[in-house]
């Protein structure tokens, strides 16, 4: 066992650790292949997957957050099972229901929109056949990635209210935007979610303490793990929605875990996302998939014959051995 404050070593971590690339069926974040690293600790498979384009700083919160799933237990959890939206990248419109089809049994859809290179017609467009798809009950949320500047914001939420929306997640990047927009579409009734604001923030509850936000969202990697984000959520004392970091199954695994151990679940989390990919690195039947609208907490175990597979070239393998060495001497 490991005290509080300890690390597991690096030989140890670079000795039980496996590199991979998934494809996806679909381009998100300007990504067609997802490169993560899996490591077998002592409670389990964990994943270790900040964006290529993260410095080691950023990634350090991602590693602790790896570590501790990976050798610590989990804390209590109060439900075996967490329902889950499918995610919509900025589409075409004739693409939706193509990329919807992958993920079975969601009633909640969240939708991409603010797109760089697109426009706010893509984002009606797309929004429209959506809700032509799930019908008056289907619940749809949309994240802007904070793509929108105070005035677009608010034009856009009048264009698209129309369409019933549950909630807009991050529409503007900084925190004083989203407490201005918040004030001026309050009328509306849409509550605002923030996520880049959590998530690559110094300090992830200035948000909440700014009344910036209605709810969170939050997800476990970069806000350092389990018991971290834990913390954030009980002192934010707003709703939260755990999502994913595009993890493969072995990552969605550490946010079915945060989702199982918060008190209060109110809303469906973006945890759905391997139906994104093309492959997963453990078998289809042990796969965190949605299934009927949710996904199981549990621990996959990557299959051998997909970890050899999927891995990437040698140079893409050491990438991730060296960026694991320098991120470990920051821990
Ligand atoms: O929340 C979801 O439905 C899925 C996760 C998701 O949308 C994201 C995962 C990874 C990176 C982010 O750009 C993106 C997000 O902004 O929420
Ligand atoms: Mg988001």
């Amino acid at each position: 066992m490991l005290d509080e404050q300890e690390h597991p070593a690096l030989a140890d971590i670079l000795e039980r650790m496996r590199v991979v690339a998934l494809p996806l069926h679909t381009r998100f974040r300007g990504q067609t292949v997802r490169e993560l690293a899996l490591i077998e600790g002592p409670e389990g498979w964990t994943e270790f997957s900040p964006f290529p384009e993260y410095d080691d700083v950023e990634s350090a919160a991602w590693l602790r957050a790896a570590l501790e799933f990976g050798w610590r237990p989990a804390p209590p959890l109060v439900r075996t099972s967490i329902p889950v939206n499918a995610t919509l990248p900025a589409v075409p419109a004739a693409d939706v229901e193509r990329v919807l089809a992958h993920y079975d049994g969601c009633r909640t859809v969240k939708v991409k929109v603010a797109e760089r290179g697109q426009t706010l017609v893509d984002d009606v467009d797309r929004i429209a056949r959506v809700r032509e798809l799930v019908g008056p009950e289907g619940r749809i949320r949309l994240d802007a990635n904070g793509g929108w500047n105070l005035d677009e914001a608010e034009h856009a939420v009048h264009r698209l209210a129309e369409f019933d929306l549950e909630y807009l997640e991050q529409p503007c990047a900084s925190v004083d935007e989203l407490a201005e927009l918040r004030r001026r579409i309050g009328y509306l009734g849409i509550p605002v979610a923030a996520d880049e604001s959590v998530r690559k923030a110094d300090d992830p509850l200035a948000v909440a303490r700014a009344g910036a936000a209605d709810l969170l969202v939050v997800k476990a990697q970069p806000l350092g793990g389990l018991r971290r984000a834990l913390a954030v959520v009980a002192e934010a004392g707003l709703p939260a929605v755990i999502s994913s970091a595009l993890e493969s199954s072995v990552g969605i695994a550490l946010g079915a875990h945060l989702a199982a151990a918060l008190p209060e679940l109110p809303y469906d989390c973006g945890l759905a996302t391997v139906d994104l990919f093309e492959t997963d690195v453990v078998a289809p039947a042990r796969s965190l998939r949605a299934r009927g609208g949710s996904i199981t907490v549990e621990r996959p175990v990557p299959d051998a014959g997909l970890l050899e597979r999927l891995r990437p070239a040698l140079a893409r393998e050491q990438w991730w051995r060296d960026r694991v060495t320098r991120v470990h001497a920051l821990l």
